[in-house]
């Protein structure tokens, strides 16, 4: 679902956040992206996203080679692609629904196409109830859920995440793992970018380690001793 062959990032200010990456993320499979904070974690998100270039090398997400990719593909490229983030981005003079709604709102579907998706994405993380509240009413781990359903009402074949318990207790924290471990078991590609590493340690996934831009280590979380 995701290959790096050989990618280097090199900022404008000369900063190389990410150097000579090489990895696979196969379709279907579930991972962790841990690091020191400045390793380069949020900036292979990036490129995975389209919202950075590589300065060398080439990125591809499921199968295009993102660097031979013209403009106006891109947003085709993001469709398939959910992206949770720690401070959900949430907006708070709508309703829960609403922010659910808004992907598919852009991507102009039909009202009743609308709602069905997102009361099932609502569904699957347990907030159907709350549809019509304003978010700002809501916990912060309801509010990361709501991120949750947000990122999956357009069905996206591979999930991003950018810290997204780093606000929340270890028990809020495990759940909402629990619920990208629900999301991957029926076929979505999962990659979590997290510092959290007491968390993960209870989870039998891949992980990856980047320090200083390079990847350190790439194995099962209890081979790597963690
Ligand atoms: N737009 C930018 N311009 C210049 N340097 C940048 C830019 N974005 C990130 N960097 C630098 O690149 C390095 C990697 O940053 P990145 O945000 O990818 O790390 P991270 O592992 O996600 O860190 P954190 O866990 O703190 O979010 C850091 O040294 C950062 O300061």
């Amino acid at each position: 679902m995701i290959t790096f062959d050989s990618v280097s990032k090199r900022y404008p200010n000369g900063h190389e956040a990410l150097v000579n990456l090489s990895f696979q993320l196969a379709r279907g499979e579930m991972a962790f992206l841990t690091g020191h904070s400045g390793a380069g974690k949020s900036t292979l998100l990036k490129l995975v996203m389209q919202i950075e270039h590589p300065s060398r090398g080439q990125v591809f997400v499921d199968g295009q080679n993102l660097s031979r990719m013209r403009i106006g593909q891109i947003p085709y490229l993001r469709r398939k692609i959910g992206v949770v983030f720690q401070d959900h981005q949430l907006l708070f003079d709508r309703s829960v629904f609403d922010n659910v709604a808004l992907p598919l709102v852009i991507e102009g579907m039909e009202p009743k196409e609308i709602k069905r998706r997102v009361q099932a994405a609502l569904d699957k993380v347990g907030l159907l109830s709350k549809e019509r509240l304003n978010p700002i009413s809501l916990s912060g781990g309801e509010q990361q859920r709501v991120g949750i359903a947000r990122a999956v009402v357009n069905k996206p074949p591979l999930l991003l995440a950018d810290e997204p318990t780093g606000n929340l207790d270890p028990m809020l924290s495990r759940d909402i793992m629990h619920l990208f471990e629900q999301f991957n078991q029926v076929g979505v590609s999962v990659l979590i970018a997290t510092h959290d590493l007491a968390l993960i340690s209870r989870l039998r996934h891949r992980m990856l380690t980047l320090g200083q831009g390079r990847l350190l280590q790439d194995g099962f979380v209890g081979e790597v001793g963690v």
